[in-house]
């Protein structure tokens, strides 16, 4: 387990957000190392997703400065993105393409997590990582049905694949459980816990209890309208 002296992969110093005139959070601050596993809770309309769009660097705060290696994301936006995997609500999930064809684009798109690709064709090893990829959240056999009709679970699904693509160690998942069954649940929170063990974070929402995670290994950030 990384040293939790290690350099913050994400520090939010004094984040102040405001929307439609409500104050959602005041000087929020905290440090995500390695190995850290966040989860941020709250009532719905709390600010969870405001949150997580700022420390992605998809939205700005109305005060307060993010970093990602003690350096302000601002100035090292490229290399602060090709740490970070971001899923969001949406996810990006393109329902006229088909399951099959969904991966191959986020592949396309993001690259493999597959370092050993350059000794194989790469549309050979592309095409069997797309498979494996598939199986692993559950939807094989169901490779050439479009998006758009598969059920919201599935649907969820492709779009977590990409968890098992990216080889970005910063994890930000907007309600990543959200339609996901019991053991899928489970699925993704050992995939939590494997992928802090190898020294990534995870920052994610939801309003479900972590299970089957030591809860020692969760910080919680609880966003309660108490500046409301
Ligand atoms: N882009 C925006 N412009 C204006 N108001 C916004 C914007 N985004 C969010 N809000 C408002 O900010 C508040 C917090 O929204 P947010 O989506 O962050 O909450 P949440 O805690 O993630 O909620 P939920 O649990 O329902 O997903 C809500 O009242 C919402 O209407």
């Amino acid at each position: 387990m990384p040293k939790p002296t290690s350099t913050p992969l994400i520090s939010a110093v004094k984040l102040t957000c405001i929307r439609e005139e409500r104050l959602l959070f005041d000087e929020l601050s905290l440090d995500i190392h390695p190995g850290d596993i966040v989860q941020v809770e709250g009532p719905n309309g709390s600010g969870k997703t405001s949150l997580l769009r700022i420390l992605s660097g998809l939205s700005q705060p109305y005060d307060g400065i993010v970093n990602f290696k003690n350096q302000k994301i601002n100035r090292c936006r490229e290399e602060f993105q090709q740490n970070l995997l971001y899923l969001g609500h949406l996810a990006g999930v393109k329902g006229e393409m088909t399951a099959e064809e969904n991966l191959k684009f986020n592949l396309a798109l993001h690259g493999s997590c597959d370092n050993n690709s350059s000794v194989i064709d790469s549309a050979t090893k592309n095409e069997q990582n797309t498979l494996a990829y598939l199986a692993k959240v559950n939807l094989s056999g169901f490779e050439d049905s479009l998006a758009s009709h598969l059920s919201a679970g599935q649907h969820r699904r492709i779009a977590l694949s990409r968890l098992y693509q990216s080889n970005a160690p910063i994890w930000i998942l907007d309600e990543p459980f959200t339609a996901i069954d019991k053991q899928g649940v489970a699925s993704l929170e050992a995939l939590f816990t494997g992928h802090a063990q190898r020294g990534g974070c995870v920052i994610l929402t939801t309003h479900q209890d972590l299970i089957s995670i030591n809860p020692d290994q969760i910080k919680k950030i609880t966003l309660d309208y108490s500046y409301a």
